[in-house]
């Protein structure tokens, strides 16, 4: 692919109905997909995965073929997280699918058939979970209800901050996919932009500030700490912003909980920047962020390792892991699913990514459900925990919200 086609200078670059109609075709074929934007490009991806199963990850991350990892919240272990194979590919700028192996030209020519014949695009049949998994929606008083108990076992030494996150239900009355995502694509230049379909799984939508590893073309190793949220500021002058206390110890301890996991694996060779402001759609965070190149140090799966100790970092869940974790489990009343698990493109063009999965959706037939969750900690008031979670469920609420002039 032409790179300068993808600098995120240009404008978003996406085909919009050759895309439709190829998500079309592997949604009613029955195949798994994972379409996506990364952070800085201009450009969209699809992968489809034509086994028509969801595919657990049956390798260490570094020896996978190029495909698309999709992990839920309540994970251990990478190798338990779904994974798609890019048996199809089709990307920004190109009117034809290409395979991975002569044994799917079948495939890849019958897709290619479609494209070329199919005026209108029928309507997408979104892949849905075998389990009931339609949440409970999180009533206003219930989450402050959360909030306050937490607060009070923090206060009593049980643990030191943690995540607790909400549902909101919301109509589907305007969304459009392709043209949506590439809405998010423009708005969110920062954000990894993600549709993820997969049969017996579900059907998820997001625009995710958060990576958690990232493992580049020159074997160096990335990851995030990020945390404390605030409106992005009406002048638009991240220069002028100021962060309260809490927020700067909230995002510490994530940047504490990396710093243990690298002494656990005796990694002292690691560059640390930050922290800093930066802007993720309407709101702004704190990051520092950890680099290793993971040559000098002779460590070549530590995407791997990293990504089995991290998740879930104190970002999504809390400090100390244990305790916190176990306080959510007992007390949030629903499951996050995929919200706040991680999903990314592995081994695509020489580099993996797993992102958090933050400020998403999950599409269930006529309505969907946004997740949103907040840092607590000691000085934390319930009320902004809640107000925080409204904005972060608007980064994706507002698109898919917001009629389209020719609508
Ligand atoms: C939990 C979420 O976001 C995380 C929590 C943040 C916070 O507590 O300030 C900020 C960024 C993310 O690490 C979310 O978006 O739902």
């Amino acid at each position: 692919m032409n790179k300068n086609l993808c600098k995120s200078t240009t404008e978003v670059n996406i085909n919009i109905s050759t895309f439709e109609n190829a998500i079309a075709w592997a949604l009613n074929e029955g195949y798994g997909i994972a379409c996506y934007r990364l952070p800085e490009s201009a450009c969209f991806q699809l992968m489809i995965d034509i086994s028509g199963k969801p595919m657990r990850c049956q390798e260490e991350i570094e020896q996978l073929p190029t495909g698309f990892i999709f992990s839920p919240f309540d994970n251990q272990e990478p190798r338990d997280a779904f994974y798609l194979t890019a048996h199809l590919m089709l990307k920004s700028g190109e009117n034809e699918a290409s395979c991975n192996a002569e044994e799917y030209y079948p495939q890849r020519d019958a897709l290619n058939q479609y494209l070329q014949n199919t005026a209108e695009t029928p309507p997408f049949r979104y892949h849905q979970p075998t389990e009931n998994s339609d949440p409970a929606i999180t009533p206003r008083a219930e989450f402050i209800r959360l909030v306050n108990e937490g607060i009070e076992q923090i206060e009593n030494g049980h643990f030191l901050k943690f995540v607790p996150s909400r549902t909101k239900a919301v109509s589907l009355a305007q969304f459009q996919l392709v043209e949506n995502l590439k809405q998010m694509a423009t708005e969110y230049p920062n954000a990894f932009v993600s549709f993820v379909s997969i049969p017996d799984v579900g059907s998820w939508i997001g625009a995710t500030p958060e990576i958690l590893m990232h493992m580049d073309q020159q074997s160096v190793f990335h990851t995030v700490a990020l945390a404390g949220t605030q409106p992005f500021p009406e002048d638009g002058d991240l220069k002028n912003v100021a962060w309260r206390q809490k927020e700067i110890e909230e995002q510490a301890l994530v940047s504490r909980y990396i710093i243990n996991i690298l002494k656990k694996l005796r990694i002292r060779e690691f560059i640390e920047k930050g922290p800093k402001t930066v802007k993720a759609g309407n709101l702004i965070h704190l990051k520092t962020t950890f680099e290793i190149d993971t040559k000098t140090i002779s460590f070549p799966d530590l995407g791997n390792v990293m990504l089995r100790l991290l998740h879930p970092t104190s970002a999504v869940c809390g400090m100390p892991l244990e305790a916190s974790e176990q306080f959510l489990k007992a007390e949030e009343k629903y499951d996050r699913a995929f919200f706040a698990g991680y999903l990314g493109p592995i081994n695509a063009e020489g580099e993996s990514y797993a992102f958090v999965n933050l400020r998403c959706m999950q599409i269930l037939g006529d309505h969907a459900i946004l997740y949103a969750g907040a840092g607590v900690t000691a000085d934390s008031s319930p009320e902004k925990e809640w107000t925080e979670t409204e904005l972060k469920c608007n980064t994706v609420g507002k698109i898919i919200q917001t009629p389209r002039e020719s609508n």
